[in-house]
């Protein structure tokens, strides 16, 4: 199978995974992209069955609108039932590296108010240590060098994502040969970095159910 076969193959599970609980007033929160991309244009038939979806992104939020489906801002929705969305990489506890196309700050602020968080991922994505995908920073324009710098005070070495601008207006630095031993310890520090606005490690609020794409099929690892 080929690495899209594999991201449709989770896709579907997802959408199995969820309808079950789809009631009228329903609002899920929706990550973003291609195995993202995927979940959504599998919720095209089932639009009628639930109320909308609040966005991680532009990007997503377009593509559910064209669908015909509502998108809602965050503030004006409670918890979300559901949060789902795809993964850089992801180990074992479900911690992740996220933001490698540069949504993770709105990631994480809709992962943050949903009750299940689920992680669809083809196997290539399944690593035993985070840190072999560089690791994204969003920084504040201003804060850049700075931030840089304490990365590579933290053994980092930093690389500006030349031309991308967040949809919150910030820049992405990547941070390469960074393997990381101790996630939840390592986002706190990176957090406190002033000017990070956010890293893309998820894991003090890893996923809580991980569907994993691989030939034999789609593999359901939950830790809650
Ligand atoms: O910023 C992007 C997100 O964190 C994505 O969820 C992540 O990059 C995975 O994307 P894809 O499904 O395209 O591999």
């Amino acid at each position: 199978m080929t690495q899209d076969e594999l991201k449709a193959a989770v896709a579907d599970k997802a959408i199995s995974e969820i309808e079950p609980w789809l009631e009228k007033d329903t609002v899920l929160g929706i990550g973003t992209g291609s195995t993202a991309n995927l979940f959504i244009d599998r919720l095209k038939p089932l639009r009628d069955q639930f109320k909308g979806a609040v966005a991680s992104s532009e990007a997503s939020a377009k593509r559910l609108e064209a669908l015909g489906i509502e998108v809602f801002e965050l503030n004006s929705v409670g918890t979300l039932p559901f949060y789902i969305d795809g993964a850089d990489e992801v180990n074992a506890h479900l911690q992740m590296i996220k933001g490698g196309g540069a949504a993770l700050t709105r990631e994480k602020i809709v992962a943050a108010c949903a009750e299940r968080f689920i992680c669809i991922a083809d196997q290539s994505k399944y690593v035993s240590q985070l840190g072999n995908f560089p690791l994204p920073i969003e920084v504040i324009p201003m804060a850049r060098s700075y931030v840089a710098r304490q990365l590579v005070g933290l053994g980092a070495e930093p690389v500006y994502r030349q031309g991308v601008v967040t949809d919150n207006g910030n820049q992405i630095i990547d941070c390469y040969e960074f393997m990381i031993d101790d996630p939840v310890a390592m986002e706190a520090t990176l957090n406190a970095i002033v000017g990070v606005v956010t890293n893309g490690l998820f894991a003090a609020r890893g996923a809580d159910i991980l569907l994993l794409g691989n030939p034999e099929g789609v593999e359901r690892i939950a830790l809650r």
